[in-house]
């Protein structure tokens, strides 16, 4: 599992992804300042900073007056701390990544980075710098997350950060380390998942907690043997989600749905309203979508990522997080109704604005999710509406009880987090506002109650003064009237000296993490616990929200079949197919406008999943003959409702799933049929098998039954591939396992199986192809010419393993997928990959007693330079 197979197009999505890539080193030095942070470079502490997105390489500045009246005025550090904090956004991010546990060789990762590069460069003098070129840190188990931390001076001076940065592109590149950045790993780690978990990740692109998830899951099992949990990681914007696919295609997992919804619809696929089909589906395991785990990493402004993503700087606003306030409460609401009682929820953004982080959370804590509801459903209608004829809010409140709100700061001991405020104010258009009933009524579209520390309706707390109502002019403390409509910039408006409300609810439970504190970037999480169902909710027609005046750049969005659902998340209402028209005051994505515009819920995508999943050793051929292909264009793939989306297919082709099963010998005991599925509705031409782990299946039958309500963007580990080839169609089984599937299957087969000497097993790493007779080991060739024509699967044998400290006696077995020709055995795995995993053989088997075997591990490792990217095709076209 983990760490191979990825096809070129994976690569080439990993490099464009600025979240997760290391990219490679240019010669051009402005180049090498996104590939690792710099901040000793930041010498004079410029207030500006270079980025490679910046096409003219002009510096970005990175102040905005706007932004330090904003959050001088919302106290958000002490003023004694402010110029710290300030300063430190102002410099660029260590870099960080972390060792995916469940790559095989993640323990080795490991030790080279502890005993290998972290003692050389202690070693070193590196340049007289104190600052420490890679440490782990210190909060995140296990060792398995780090930081790096030097200048590209350091890097062209000393040559073990030459080879450290060559070692981080190529183990980036094969999959054992994922960048990330820091405070970014940290929510998965306060949601305490389990392998037996059901977990939804609610807006998960690109999917770097997501990964953290999958690990989580498959934490503790031995290799062949699936997790009874699962995720399901969702994304609104398919763009986001293919880099969220490439990614978590890292961890070869079969217990991943990836889904493309808005997460404040995200649906549930009840089955109340089908019983007949219930009935009729005895071995039916649930009944509807529910969560043990939640995470709710929200859209946001994204004003924690500065020091990575210094364009912000420009850009930044209030009006920002107040057009965001709304879309986060939804989709937390919903993640609240998806999560099993007893369940735990997170919800997480990269922003330090309190009216995206405490505000959301003490408008659920407050009121809880029919509070909110019915809260939204008030700030929908308010302005159209006298509040008198409204549901007060105060008996909303008494709803609550049903969600609380954890401290969990002591789990993580070595991270320094900071208690959630407990009051602020809202700015809006230039104006703070202290409480809700001084928002004019113009502006209570926008700025909602909810935003405040006191959640208070108008009614709450204007105490029946209805000055603004009955037009009466108020002024503010500069003599403006705070109630007639007028542009106020933003930029000249004073900082009014109101007195904020505090909240009484436990927001200091939440937990702030601020840049200066640990060099990191700045977080904000908050842990629910769900106690109890939530109360139903009333018979609530969810309406559009009213188009405010801020919605200029909303996108209006074609919602297709909106599924009624109560408080817990019960379908109401299946389909009804209706035409909604939803409007958002500010864009989402992680970083505003972050170049990625947000998709339509129907998109035609316009190739089929099996199109998009480039081949990997072999060329493209059976698409073009296949009957999505209509006079030269494809027919539109449909999902159920969803147009533009392939189907997800049960594979029960009889005849084929029985000669994979005997070719290769499939244990009785393995769950292999009832687990296959394609993508393509034309069996004849199924080009790709997917597998699926018992909850995925589950989960599946479940979604046919409801409706085909989940629209799945991916879905399965891809286990077996048609050989298309001249030689691979006259064998007697087309398929061959895939570098991907290879590690589960492996302990379920029982032929096509060569155990090989750890020379043989290099020279096949180094030569790709090797005849028969060629083989040192001449009974090893003999075995291979008995075995049937077409994939077999060669192991390192294990005498020829030497297992050091790091290798546990059960270690996973060390195999490659070959193709067993008429002379010849060719391997069937990428260059890179070939190319790593030589590298690591070496360092496991050249010894003093084997000394025939050439010393090119720790070099080959290490020297990514070396390596083609594009000399990916291993296996030939003619086989032998
Ligand atoms: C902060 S990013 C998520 C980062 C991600 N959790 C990770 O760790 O890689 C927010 C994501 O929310 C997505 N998004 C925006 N609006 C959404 C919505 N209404 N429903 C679901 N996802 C949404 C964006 O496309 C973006 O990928």
């Amino acid at each position: 599992m983990g760490g191979r197979g990825r096809s070129r197009t994976q690569r080439k999505h990993f490099r464009q992804n600025r979240e997760n890539v290391w990219k490679r080193s240019k010669s051009n030095d402005h180049d090498d300042s996104t590939t690792i942070a710099t901040p000793s470079d930041d010498a004079n502490n410029k207030v500006t900073t270079t980025n490679a997105n910046n096409p003219s390489w002009e510096p970005f500045a990175t102040q905005n007056p706007i932004f330090d009246e904003y959050y001088k005025g919302q106290e958000i550090v002490s003023p004694e701390e402010w110029d710290t904090f300030i300063q430190c956004l102002r410099t660029p991010l260590p870099a960080a990544f972390r060792i995916n546990s469940s790559s095989q060789f993640y323990v080795d990762v490991r030790l080279q980075l502890e005993n290998d590069f972290m003692k050389s460069l202690q070693a070193e003098d590196t340049d007289g710098n104190e600052v420490e070129p890679i440490k782990p840190l210190p909060w995140y188990p296990e060792n398995l997350a780090w930081q790096s931390n030097f200048s590209r001076n350091q890097l062209r001076k000393n040559q073990t950060l030459a080879r450290f940065h060559e070692f981080l592109k190529l183990e980036n590149e094969i999959g054992n380390i994922t960048r990330q950045e820091a405070v970014s790993m940290v929510p998965p780690l306060f949601l305490d998942v389990r392998p037996e978990h059901f977990v939804l990740d609610m807006c998960a692109a690109p999917g770097s907690k997501t990964f953290q998830l999958l690990e989580m899951i498959y934490k503790l099992t031995e290799p062949g043997i699936l997790p009874s949990g699962m995720v399901i990681a969702n994304d609104l914007d398919v763009q986001r989600c293919n880099l969220l696919i490439h990614q978590t295609k890292r961890m070869c997992t079969a217990n991943l749905i990836v889904t493309n919804h808005e997460a404040q619809h995200f649906p549930s696929c009840h089955l109340r309203n089908h019983s007949r089909e219930i009935e009729n589906t005895k071995e039916l395991h649930i009944s509807q979508l529910q969560f043990d785990r939640v995470l709710c990493d929200v859209p946001c402004s994204g004003d924690g990522t500065l020091r990575k993503a210094p364009d912000i700087w420009r850009k930044w606003n209030s009006g920002m997080g107040n057009g965001l306030h709304g879309l986060q409460v939804q989709i937390a609401m919903r993640g609240l109704a998806l999560l099993k009682v007893g369940g735990r929820m997170i919800y997480s953004t990269c922003s330090i604005n309190p009216v995206e982080n405490e505000a959301v959370v003490a408008e659920r804590v407050t009121v809880n999710f029919c509070g909110i509801v019915c809260i939204l459903f008030l700030t929908c209608f308010y302005v159209f509406m006298d509040a008198k004829y409204l549901i007060p809010p105060k008996l909303l409140r008494r709803c609550g009880g049903a969600i609380e709100l954890l401290d969990v700061s002591t789990e993580l001991p070595q991270l320094i987090c900071r208690p959630g405020l407990k009051k602020w104010k809202v700015r809006d258009k230039g104006q703070w506002w202290a409480s809700y009933k001084d928002v004019p009524k113009y502006r209570r579209s926008v700025v909602t109650s909810g935003m405040f520390p006191s959640g208070k309706s108008y009614e709450e707390t204007s105490e029946h003064d209805h000055g603004i109502e009955t037009g009466q002019l108020s002024e503010n403390s500069d003599g403006n009237s705070a109630n007639r409509p007028q542009v106020v910039d933003d930029s000249v408006a004073p900082l009014n000296d109101l007195e904020a409300e505090v909240s009484d609810l436990p927001l200091d439970h939440c937990m702030r993490i601020v840049p200066h504190d640990q060099n990191s970037g700045a977080f904000f999480i908050a842990v629910f616990h769900k106690l109890s169902s939530l109360p139903p909710l009333a018979a609530t027609e969810k309406k559009p929200e009213k188009k405010t005046e801020d919605s200029s750049n909303s996108q209006p969005q074609k919602l297709v079949t909106e599924v009624k659902e109560d408080s817990n998340g019960n379908d109401i209402n299946l389909n009804v197919e209706r035409e909604v028209q939803i409007s958002e005051a500010t864009p989402d994505g992680d970083v505003l406008d972050d170049g990625m515009g947000e998709a339509p819920m129907e998109t035609d995508q316009n190739k089929t999943t099996e199109e998009n999943e480039k081949e990997e050793t072999q060329p493209s051929s059976d698409v073009k003959n296949g009957a999505n292909v209509v006079a030269g264009k494809r027919k539109l793939q449909m999902q159920g409702r969803w147009r533009g989306v392939d189907p997800v297919i049960f594979y029960k082709e009889e005849a084929v799933v029985n000669r994979i099963m005997e070719f290769y010998g499939i244990k009785e005991s393995f769950p292999f049929k009832g687990h296959l599925i394609t993508r393509n509705e034309d069996m004849n031409h199924v080009k790709r098998i997917y597998y699926v782990s018992n909850s995925v299946k589950d989960v599946l039958e479940l979604n046919l039954l409801a409706g085909q309500q989940l629209k799945i963007a991916s879905v399965g580990l891809k286990m077996f591939e048609r050989q298309s080839s001249k030689e691979g169609s006259t064998a007697p089984c087309i398929f061959r396992i895939s570098s991907e599937g290879l590690p589960l299957i492996l302990p379920h087969i029982t032929k096509q199986i060569l155990y090989a000497s750890a020379i043989d097993f290099k020279h096949l790493l180094q030569y790709k192809s090797i005849k028969f007779a060629d083989f040192v080991n001449p009974d090893f060739g003999e075995k291979a010419s008995k075995l049937m024509l077409g994939c077999c699967v060669v192991v390192l044998s294990r005498e020829d393993r030497v297992l050091s400290d790091s290798t546990q006696e059960d270690a996973a077995p060390i195999a490659i997928g070959c193709w067993r020709g008429r002379t010849n055995v060719n391997v069937m795995v990428t260059a890179l990959d070939c190319q790593e995993l030589l590298g690591r053989v070496s360092m496991l088997v050249a010894t003093e007693d084997n000394p025939s075997i050439p010393q090119v591990g720790k070099e080959e490792m290490a020297n990514g330079s070396e390596i083609k990217e594009d000399s990916t095709t291993v296996a030939p076209a003619t086989l032998d």
